[in-house]
């Protein structure tokens, strides 16, 4: 290993429309809680956690953005370097996934074209006011070619499994890209462990 204390560094951007969970997830999944009264963002809010991954370090550095309309100039600077997105709507609102087309066009803008896209129903615990069904949620989903996940940040559902799924993506990615960008001659010995790596992350 390097001087680094990390094997692989991933930048993970949270954007999705005002109040739909996307600090909380973060403070849930950075810190262990639910902060009571959580406040909007203001611009941008910045975390690292550091996970293992199959005996690998992965250090993630967890941008979350403000979803108030106002702060959309500042938070698009943030999309081009972002190695993942996590785009998070409330599934007890109805207009927060409405708005996900023109939050799509927002990642297509700004982002990189190799950049990973989950998309996050939050606030499951919320059973009884639950607008958006969760077929429809897959199937849009589905059609836009992005992962999807239901998540609570209260309860702490799925939080975990939102930000390791996501970092053992980028580990897939990066592999088969060493791969890709070495021919036979250059591989490092074990490169060709990343076969194996294929599905390891699927834990449901
Ligand atoms: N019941 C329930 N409430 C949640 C959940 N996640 C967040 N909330 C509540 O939703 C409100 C908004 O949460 P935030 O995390 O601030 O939302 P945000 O998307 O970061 O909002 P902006 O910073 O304005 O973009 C707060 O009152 C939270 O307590 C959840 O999983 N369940």
């Amino acid at each position: 290993m390097s001087m680094e204390d990390y094997d692989y560094l991933f930048k993970i951007v949270l954007i999705g429309n005002a109040g739909v969970g996307k600090t909380c997830l973060v403070r849930r999944f950075t810190q262990g809680l639910f902060p009571p009264g959580q406040g909007a963002t203001i611009g941008v809010d910045f975390m690292i956690k550091t996970v293992e991954i199959k005996g690998e370090k992965v250090k993630l550095q967890i941008w979350d953005t403000a979803g108030q309309e106002r702060f959309r100039s500042i938070t698009q600077s943030y999309y081009r370097s972002a190695n993942a997105l996590i785009l998070t709507y409330d599934i007890t609102c109805e207009d927060s996934f409405r708005c996900l087309p023109e939050w799509l066009r927002e990642i297509e803008q700004y982002a990189n074209t190799t950049v990973v896209t989950i998309l996050v129903g939050n606030k499951i615990d919320l059973v009884e006011k639950r607008e958006v069904m969760r077929q429809r949620a897959e199937e849009f989903a589905n059609s836009q070619s992005m992962l999807y996940l239901e998540t609570s940040a209260k309860e702490s559902d799925n939080v975990e499994k939102l930000f390791l799924d996501l970092a053992c993506e980028l580990i897939r990615d990066a592999k088969q890209n060493t791969l890709d960008n070495n021919d036979t001659a250059n591989a490092m010995p074990g490169e060709g462990k990343t076969i194996s790596y294929l599905g390891c992350c699927s834990t449901n």
